[in-house]
C-alpha cells in the first residue's frame, strides 16, 4: 500500500538532547570553520541588533515622559524622535548584515557538507545501495541538510537573541517595578507551559493530516506513473473514487486540527491580552505612564523570547537528529575508488585473461542463500564466452563479481593471472565495459550520453563510435541530431536505439573486457540484426562475456558456460554441448527452438 513520502521537514524525527548528541553537532562547526570570520561578525551584528531593539521601548518611555512634562536626558521630544529614527536606521543596517552574513556562511557550509555526503554516497560499495532506498538517501542530502542549514543560518542567532532579550528585558522590568515583574514572571511561564503542551497535541494532529495528504498524493503519483495500466483496465472511476475517499479523510482531519488550532490561538490571545490588561490596571496607580508603557513592551519581549525557546528547543532536537544521520553516513567506509579521473597506469594494463577459481558467493543481504558455488572458468584474451542457464542461475551475479561490485565469498578472481584484489578498483573498472539489459540514458543530449564512455572524446570519435554501433543513422535522422535531448523530458528512444547508444558508449570506452547483459525483451528482426552487428563490432579483439537469453546469438562463442543454481553444469562450444546426451544446453536449445520455431 501507499507509503507516505519522507523528506518533508515537518515530520523530521527528533533526537534526545544529551551531551553526547550535542557533541555530534560539532560536526557542523567543522564545516563552519572555513567561514569563521564571517560567522563571528554575524554574531556581533545580532548582539548589536538585539541591543538596539531593547533600547527602543526605553526611548518610547522618554518620549511619553517628555510629553507629560518631565525632563529627559535626551532633550526635547523632537530630539528623542530623532534618536529613535537614528536607532531604526542603525538597526536596519545590523539586521541586513546579520542576515547577509549568516546566509553566506550557511549556504557555503551546507554546500560543502552536501558535496562531502554526495561524494561519500557515490563511492559507497554496491551493498550499501542494496540495503537502502533511494528516497531515504536523497532525503539525507535534501531534508537533513536543509535542517542543518537552518541551524547555521538562524538557530544559533535566535538562541543568542533570545538569551539577550531575556536577560536585558527581565533586568529592565525589574528595575522599573519589582512588584509587577513578580506578577508577570509568575503568570507568563504558566501560560507558556500550557501553550507548549497544547502545541504538542496540535502538532501531532497536523502531522496526521500531512501523512494523510501524503497518502493521497501517492495515489496521484502512482496512477500517473502507471497511467497505461489505469487506462487499459478502464479503472479511471476506481481511482477517482479512491482519491476522493482519501481526500475526504484529509478534509476531516484538517478541520479537526483547525478547531483545535482555533481554540489554541484564542486561548493565547485571551491570556496575553488579559495579562496586559491586568498589569496596566494594577500599574495605573503605581507607575507613571511612560514606565507603564515601557514595562508592557519589555514584558511582551520577554514573553515572546520565552515562547520562542520552546520552538528553538524543537528545532535543536531536529537538528541533532539530522546531524546524527549525516554523521553516520560520513562514517561509513567507501570503496577504494579514485575521485579523480586517472588514466590506466602501465603496470595495471590488462590483456584480457580472466579466471574464476572455485568462486562461491552469496549476497550480503541474503547470506544464507548460496548464489554461486564453486564456479571455475578460464577465458583467454579476445575470447567470447557465453553464460547461459535458467533464470536465477546466477548469470548477472558473475557479471557483478567481474566488475568487483561484490567480492567472492570464497575462491578468487584473477586477471592475467593476478588476483583481482591487487588491481586498484578504478584501474580495473576503467578497462571493463558493461552493456546492461536495461539501458539507462541520462537526461541530456544523445552526444552527452555517448560521451559518458569517454568524457574527453572529440565529436569525430563520438560519430565514429556511433557509426560502429549502427546508431549514427537514426541519430542524424532526428532534426537536432546529436543534440537531441533524451531521458525523462526528452525524446523517448526505442529499446533497440537505447541499446545501440549504450554500445556506442562502450565502444568509446574501448575496454579490454566487455560484459554484455543481453536484453530479455526481444527486438524486431531488423532492429535485432542491427544491434547484433553493432555488438559484433564491439566484441572484436576484446574478451567478451555474453549473458545470453537467446541461444541463437551465441553459437559462434568460443566457450559456453551452462549455469544452473549457481553451479557450472556444462562447459564447451555449441557443438560440443549439443553432443552431450541429456545435456542441459541441449535441452535448453531444444525448448527455445520449439518456442521460436526457427533454426
Ligand atoms: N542484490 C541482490 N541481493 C540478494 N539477492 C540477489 C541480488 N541479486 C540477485 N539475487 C539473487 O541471486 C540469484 C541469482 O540472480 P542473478 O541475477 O545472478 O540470476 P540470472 O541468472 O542473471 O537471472 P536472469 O536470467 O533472470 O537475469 C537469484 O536467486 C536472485 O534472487
Amino acid at each position: 500500500m501507499a507509503r507516505r513520502n519522507s523528506g518533508s521537514r515537518e515530520d523530521m524525527p527528533k533526537a534526545k538532547l544529551t551531551m553526547a548528541n550535542l557533541r555530534e553537532t560539532l560536526l557542523i562547526f567543522s564545516y563552519v570553520r572555513p567561514y569563521l570570520g564571517k560567522f563571528i561578525t554575524g554574531l556581533v551584528f545580532i548582539t548589536l541588533s538585539s541591543l538596539t531593539t531593547m533600547s527602543f521601548p526605553y526611548l518610547l518611555k522618554q518620549l511619553i515622559d517628555t510629553a507629560n512634562g518631565a525632563k529627559s536626558p535626551f532633550g526635547t521630544s523632537g530630539a528623542i524622535v530623532g534618536w529613535m529614527f537614528a536607532i531604526l536606521t542603525v538597526q536596519m543596517l545590523f539586521s541586513f548584515m546579520r542576515i547577509y552574513l549568516f546566509t553566506s556562511v550557511g549556504e557555503n557550509a551546507v554546500a560543502d557538507m552536501r558535496r562531502d555526503i554526495y561524494r561519500k554516497m557515490i563511492t559507497m560499495p554496491m551493498d550499501f545501495f542494496a540495503q537502502r532506498r533511494v528516497g531515504e538517501l536523497s532525503s539525507r542530502i535534501s531534508a537533513d541538510l536543509s535542517q542543518i542549514q537552518e541551524a547555521v543560518t538562524s538557530l544559533l542567532a535566535e538562541v543568542l537573541r533570545g538569551i539577550l532579550t531575556l536577560i536585558i528585558g527581565i533586568g529592565l522590568i525589574l528595575y522599573i517595578s519589582p512588584l509587577l515583574t513578580g506578577v508577570m514572571l509568575s503568570v507568563i511561564p504558566v501560560i507558556i507551559i500550557i501553550a507548549i503542551v497544547f502545541g504538542k497535541f496540535i502538532r501531532r494532529f497536523s502531522r496526521q493530516t500531512q501523512d494523510q495528504l501524503a497518502d493521497s498524493n501517492t495515489i496521484v503519483q502512482e496512477t500517473l506513473q502507471g497511467i497505461s495500466n489505469v487506462k487499459s483496465f478502464t479503472n479511471e472511476w476506481f481511482e477517482i473514487n479512491r482519491y476522493t475517499r482519501s481526500l475526504q479523510q484529509v478534509v476531516k482531519m484538517a478541520i479537526k486540527s483547525g478547531q483545535y488550532r482555533g481554540m489554541f490561538v484564542s486561548f493565547l490571545l485571551f491570556s496575553l491580552f488579559g495579562t496586559i490588561v491586568l498589569v496596566v490596571w494594577y500599574g495605573i496607580g503605581h507607575l507613571n505612564f511612560g514606565d507603564l508603557t515601557a514595562f508592557v513592551v519589555y514584558t511582551a519581549f520577554v514573553g515572546g523570547s520565552m515562547a520562542g525557546f520552546a520552538d528553538l528547543y524543537g528545532q535543536l532536537q531536529k537538528t541533532l537528529g539530522a546531524t546524527q544521520r549525516v554523521r553516520e553516513l560520513l562514517k561509513d567506509i567507501p570503496e577504494q575508488v579514485s575521485e579523480q579521473d586517472e588514466p590506466v597506469q602501465p603496470e595495471h594494463v590488462l590483456h584480457g585473461q580472466v579466471t574464476l577459481q572455485n568462486v562461491a558467493f552469496s549476497y550480503p543481504t541474503r547470506s544464507e542463500l548460496p548464489v554461486l558455488r564453486d564456479v571455475s572458468v578460464t577465458v583467454m584474451p579476445g575470447e567470447q564466452v557465453a553464460i547461459v542457464g535458467p533464470s536465477g542461475a546466477g548469470k548477472s551475479t558473475i557479471a557483478a563479481l567481474l566488475l568487483r561490485f561484490y567480492e567472492p565469498g570464497s575462491g578468487q578472481l584473477l586477471y592475467d593471472g593476478k588476483p583481482a584484489t591487487t588491481i586498484p578498483l578504478t584501474q580495473l573498472r576503467k578497462q571493463i565495459a558493461l552493456v546492461p539489459q536495461d539501458v539507462l540514458l541520462f537526461g541530456g543530449t544523445i552526444r552527452e550520453n555517448i560521451l559518458y564512455g569517454k568524457p574527453d572524446a572529440s565529436q569525430e570519435e563520438i560519430e565514429q563510435a556511433a557509426r560502429q554501433a549502427h546508431a549514427h543513422e537514426f541519430i542524424v535522422n532526428f532534426p537536432e541530431g546529436y543534440e537531441t535531448v533524451v531521458g525523462e523530458r526528452g525524446v523517448k528512444l526505442s529499446g533497440g536505439q537505447r541499446q545501440r547508444i549504450a554500445i556506442a558508449r562502450a565502444i568509446l570506452k574501448n575496454p579490454v573486457i566487455l560484459i554484455l547483459d543481453e536484453a530479455t525483451s526481444s527486438l524486431d528482426a531488423a532492429s535485432e540484426s542491427l544491434v547484433q552487428e553493432a555488438l559484433d563490432n564491439l566484441m572484436k579483439n576484446r574478451t567478451s562475456f555474453i549473458i545470453a537469453h537467446r541461444l541463437s546469438t551465441i553459437r559462434s562463442a568460443d566457450k559456453i558456460v551452462v549455469l544452473e543454481k549457481g553451479v557450472v553444469k556444462e562447459l564447451g562450444t555449441h557443438q560440443e554441448l549439443l553432443n552431450l546426451p541429456d545435456g542441459l544446453y541441449r535441452e535448453l536449445n531444444r525448448l527455445q527452438l520449439e518456442i521460436t520455431g526457427v533454426e
